[in-house]
């Protein structure tokens, strides 16, 4: 039996896009909670950083002509009329022939335009000293907006809150962001041969993998994740469980009952919701093949294949970028790294193939990705692997020794 409409991931990736609902809910939070949130606007800085010229070295504000032609045989010598303590106003002003003490993070005073680090030079007595080293202009200063100048956008909407994003927010005084909400992403697990993890096995019988790989990829996006359970497969009862799930939810994951068996009833269930409905069944793609696109009255749903690392696959290339976008489906900034693969590998064109690698790195610093081969069944093959190499639909396979990209879990 055929699957109808199977489309290309890249084929699939712009039918969602053309029908995705808009999804920008908008939250202020404090800028501590902010970690890899998304920004829902861009942030201008309202005040240069820093605010002053500010020395990065101990030593001495000067006026960098009085130091042209200074050696350690024939040093020039200034007079020290002031010190810039650290935290406050320094009024100078410095005039010609003369230099403040001042700290490293003080402010230069007014009529310097260099600091002289302490090494070059030499205290004559408590009211002179000796520059043994020429400074030029700027010398050992950050200029006041250096770092950042008044107006400039810091940061764009739509960009993830790293580390550092949050010490440039605290240094232009923003302490509350405005950020997309996370996405909340409903998940089922559909199968008559599921248990939860905390029951007894017996003949026939698996426990649920796939809610718990699911509820941990929805959070490592950045969404916001609630299970739906173990559904049975019938019509019936999935079309209710889904019901349930897109009224609390903005996307729906149902894994399982995706492919062409009898009780393959998700696609069935899907048609009889709202518009535009099922996009599309089945992707040119190994493993995930048996996936399922739709939205549903502005809902985005995907059957995700029941093979544990398929579904984890599909999910990485079709939904995660709308987590992470929160909505417009541009996927965060992230590169592929170039690795050797070290086995011939077969693949259809017309396919793009994803195969589990681990990476090792050779002496001569060449990284190489060596396959883990196993059915897409098998989720220790995912916990043994680095990432997934991409074998483009473009290949009928890879060579030993050639270059591959491999995503990185
Ligand atoms: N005649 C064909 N059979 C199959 C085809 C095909 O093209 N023709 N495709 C195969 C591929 S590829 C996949 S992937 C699966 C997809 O099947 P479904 O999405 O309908 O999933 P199920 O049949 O419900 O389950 C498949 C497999 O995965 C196990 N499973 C399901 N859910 C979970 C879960 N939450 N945790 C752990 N394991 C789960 C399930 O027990 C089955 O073993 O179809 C192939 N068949
Ligand atoms: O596509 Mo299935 O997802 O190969 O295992």
């Amino acid at each position: 039996m055929e699957l109808f409409n199977v489309l290309t991931v890249q084929q699939a990736r712009s039918v969602l896009a053309v029908h995705l609902p808009v999804w920008h809910k908008e939250e202020t939070i404090p800028l501590l909670q902010g970690l890899n949130r998304i920004l829902a606007q861009d942030i201008t800085a309202k005040e240069d950083v820093p605010g002053f010229h500010r020395s990065t070295m101990d030593g001495y504000a000067v006026r960098a002509r009085d130091t042209f032609g200074a050696t350690e045989s024939l040093p020039s010598y200034v007079d020290v009329t002031g010190e810039v303590l650290m935290g406050e106003e320094a009024h100078g002003p410095v005039g010609a022939g003369q230099a403040w003490a001042i700290p490293t993070g003080g402010m230069l005073p007014p009529g310097a335009d260099a600091v002289v680090m302490v090494e070059y030079t030499e205290e004559l007595d408590k009211r002179t000293i000796g520059i043994t080293k020429p400074a030029a202009p700027g010398d050992n200063l950050v200029r006041r907006g250096e770092d950042v100048s008044t107006g400039a956008v810091v940061l764009n909407a739509k960009h993830r809150l790293r580390p550092q994003d949050l010490g440039l927010l605290a240094a232009v005084g923003v302490t509350e962001v405005p950020v997309l909400k996370p996405v909340k992403v409903g998940i089922l697990s559909t199968g008559n041969e599921l248990i939860a993890p905390d029951q007894p096995t017996s003949p026939g019988r698996v426990r649920d993998i796939n809610s718990y790989t699911l509820y941990g990829q929805v959070l490592q996006a950045g969404g916001s994740p609630t299970l739906y359970g173990i559904i049975e497969d019938n019509f019936e009862s999935l079309r209710q469980a889904l019901i349930g799930a897109l009224h609390e939810n903005e996307m729906v994951l149902i894994s399982g009952g995706s492919s062409v068996g009898t009780r393959d009833v998700t696609a069935k269930v899907i048609e009889t919701l709202g518009n535009p409905g099922l996009l599309f069944h089945g992707i040119a793609i190994k493993p995930g093949k048996p996936s399922i696109g739709a939205v549903v009255d502005g809902k985005v749903v995907f059957g995700l294949p029941g093979h544990p690392v398929s579904a984890m696959i599909v999910f990485d290339l079709l939904a995660r970028p709308l987590i992470e976008s929160s909505g417009d489906g541009q996927p965060g900034r992230s590169f592929p790294l170039r690795a050797a693969i070290t086995r011939n590998i077969h693949s259809a064109t017309g396919r793009d193939d994803f195969l589990r690698v681990t990476l090792r790195r050779l002496e001569d610093g060449t990284i190489v990705a060596d396959p883990v081969l196993g059915k897409s069944g098998l989720i220790s093959t995912m916990v043994k692997a680095d990432g997934v190499a991409h074998i483009p639909l473009t290949k009928e396979g890879v060579e030993a020794g050639e270059l591959v990209d491999v995503w990185l879990f």
